[in-house]
């Protein structure tokens, strides 16, 4: 499993090569279509009012426990982005629960800010980027600090790459510079172990 070695201090695994090129293309064509944002979904429930743009696919609780795998392969709509999960689940995540599944766009002016997504360790966080092209110059790195606050690890939004982490582990997606003129769109399993 390619894991980087700044990233080793804090087992944050970035994968570039998980899915074919069709299952990308295939969820992007998704976004294109089908997708429409709304604004307003915030990393961290009143701490800070900033939101972003949101589409949240399975509407469950932050806090849910339950299994979505079933209900995500259920529905025809959602069929390309099942296929990641199957993937991810397959490959990296095996006896894994699927708890919530949404995707982020952010312009710029819109960038995310440092938060955890589960406050214990043993629940993870996938981010799959979906941009069909990036720029390095234009920022939006998922970034990741470690107890001192430092950043140990950042990570370029690049076509179909996939970064997995510890829900507890402090990160941030930070803004995109002011010649981007694309939304950002990253795509979010959140998954636990099955019980
Ligand atoms: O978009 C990103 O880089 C990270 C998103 C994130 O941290 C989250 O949705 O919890
Ligand atoms: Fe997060």
């Amino acid at each position: 499993m390619p894991v980087l070695p700044q990233g080793d201090e804090l087992s944050i695994q970035r994968h570039d090569d998980l899915f074919e090129a069709a299952q990308i293309d295939a969820v992007q064509t998704f976004f294109e279509e089908d997708v429409r944002w709304t604004y307003g979904w915030r990393s961290v429930n009143g701490v800070n009012p900033l939101s972003h743009w949101n589409h949240d696919f399975l509407k469950t609780r932050k806090n849910n426990q339950q299994d979505q795998t079933q209900r995500l392969a259920a529905d025809p709509a959602l069929r390309a982005v099942a296929a990641l999960w199957d993937t991810v689940q397959r490959r990296c995540l095996p006896g894994h629960a699927l708890l919530r599944c949404y995707a982020n766009a952010h312009t710029y002016g819109v960038e995310g800010y440092p938060h955890v997504d589960s406050p214990a360790p043993g629940q993870k966080t996938v981010v799959i980027y979906l941009n069909p092209r990036w720029q390095p110059d234009w920022a939006g790195e998922t970034v990741f600090f470690n107890a001192e606050g430092d950043i140990v690890h950042a990570v370029l939004p690049r076509p179909g790459r996939a970064v997995i982490f510890d829900g507890s582990i402090l990160h941030a997606a930070r803004g995109v510079s002011r010649i981007c003129t694309a939304a950002r769109v990253t795509l979010m399993f959140k998954a636990g172990r099955s019980s």
